[in-house]
Order: C-alpha cells, then sequence, then structure tokens
C-alpha cells in the first residue's frame, strides 16, 4: 500500500506494533462477556511516540475541524484518559476523566478534574466493541449537566450492536479506523490469511455465539 488514508495508517500501525492478536480456536473475552477470536490492545500505543503523536493529531484534527466548540477533553477510564491526555495538550484545553462508577471512598467522583454544567465535552475512548463503557461515560458526563458533543475513539469493531446502542443514545460517534479497514489492511500486508478474513468475518456477523 503507498499512499495510506487516516483509517488504513491506524490500523497499520495497530498491525505493526502488534496490538491486534488473533486467537480464533481460544477466543478473547471481552468486557461485555462477548467471546471473540481477535482482540486489539490499544494501550500498546502508548509505548510508541510517533503512533501516540499521529492518533493524538488525528483526534486533535477532527475536533478542530467537527468540534471546534469543544471545551474540554474526557477520557475513559482507562484505555481513553493517555490519549485524552495528549488531545488536551494538543488543543491547549481542559481535561478530565471518567471512570466506570463513581469511587467508593474519598470524594465518591466519577468524573475526576472538572467538567461544569453547560460545558461542550468530547470524550476520547480507546476501541468500541459494543459501545457500553462509552456510552455509560458519556452519560456520567451529561448527568453532570455538560454536553457530550461526540465520542471519538481510535478503533471500531462497527458492530451492529453498537451502531444501534450509540444512535439509541443520540451520541455522535467517529472512529479513526475500524474493522473492515484493518483486516483489509492486514490482508494487503500479509499479515493475515483469506481463511482468517473468513473467520473474522462470519463472527462479525454473530459475534453473540461464537466459541460457545
Ligand atoms: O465497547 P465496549 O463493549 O464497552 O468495549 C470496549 C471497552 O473495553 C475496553 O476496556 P476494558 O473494560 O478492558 O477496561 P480498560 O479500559 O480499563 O482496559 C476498552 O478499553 C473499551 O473501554
Ligand atoms: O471489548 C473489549 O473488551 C475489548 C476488545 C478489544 O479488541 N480490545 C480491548 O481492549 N477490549
Amino acid at each position: 500500500m503507498s499512499s495510506l488514508n487516516r483509517s488504513e495508517q491506524v490500523a497499520s500501525y495497530l498491525l505493526e506494533i502488534g496490538a491486534v492478536a488473533l486467537r480464533p480456536q481460544e477466543p478473547f473475552t471481552w468486557t461485555s462477556g462477548i467471546k471473540s477470536p481477535i482482540y486489539c490492545d490499544n494501550r500498546l500505543t502508548m509505548a510508541y511516540p510517533e503512533v501516540r503523536n499521529y492518533i493524538a493529531d488525528a483526534f486533535a484534527q477532527l475536533i478542530k475541524s467537527e468540534y471546534p466548540d469543544a471545551e474540554v477533553i474526557a477520557g475513559t477510564a482507562t484505555a481513553g484518559i493517555p490519549h485524552a491526555a495528549w488531545v488536551a495538550d494538543k488543543l491547549n484545553l481542559p481535561m478530565a476523566y471518567i471512570r466506570d462508577k463513581a469511587k467508593g471512598h474519598g470524594k465518591q467522583n466519577q468524573i475526576e478534574g472538572l467538567i461544569k454544567p453547560g460545558q461542550k465535552v468530547v470524550v476520547i475512548e480507546d476501541l468500541i466493541s459494543t459501545g457500553g463503557s462509552s456510552i455509560k461515560a458519556a452519560q456520567a458526563v451529561q448527568e453532570a449537566g455538560a454536553e457530550v458533543l461526540a465520542v471519538l475513539a481510535i478503533f471500531s469493531y462497527e458492530l451492529d450492536r453498537a451502531v444501534d446502542a450509540f444512535a439509541a443514545a443520540e451520541l455522535p460517534l467517529q472512529s479513526l479506523s475500524n474493522y473492515s479497514t484493518l483486516i483489509d489492511v492486514a490482508l494487503a500486508q500479509g499479515k493475515i490469511e483469506s481463511t482468517d478474513v473468513e473467520v473474522l468475518k462470519s463472527w462479525r456477523k454473530d459475534p453473540s455465539s461464537f466459541g460457545v
């Protein structure tokens, strides 16, 4: 592949740093309980300055062009936090993060940092599977009286379940890369075989029944 677009470049980076693991014989268990032949560990991007900087620039450009009114960049705990910090730094905006639930001690906060009622917030997540984690985080921001302009993620599996959940929650979602691009890039780079593509595509049609 000569000139890669943003989605292809992010997929290519994820493959290059070994963030994408295939294990059809011994499926991964996701946070939602779904069993999957693939796991994408975007946390590894932290270890690669060129990669994390490309991601932060891409998020920052997206926010500048599509959400120029953003006042706070909020990361989802835990994997969204470092990316939100780098993006907030690039945009010189306040940063916050959202726990999956309120702390049981101390100030019992779910949102750490500062999000004021009425502020316009962009939520940064590392990855969307079902969307459950990031929608919950975005709703916590809304419950705090702020407005969520969008949820932005590095990668999305493009599952129907997530698309429907974001639509029902009336939350815009954009990802820098996605499952279909990842498969195309991996195949073009010889990192997977056509037999892998068949498994990955058939799993994607019915993720809930894989490996059961
Ligand atoms: O769209 P969903 O079905 O909610 O799945 C995606 C979530 O799962 C992972 O987080 P995980 O629960 O592994 O926690 P972590 O961020 O603390 O690593 C990932 O970082 C997303 O937050
Ligand atoms: O749904 C998840 O838990 C999940 C899937 C995945 O590919 N990567 C990840 O970090 N979490």
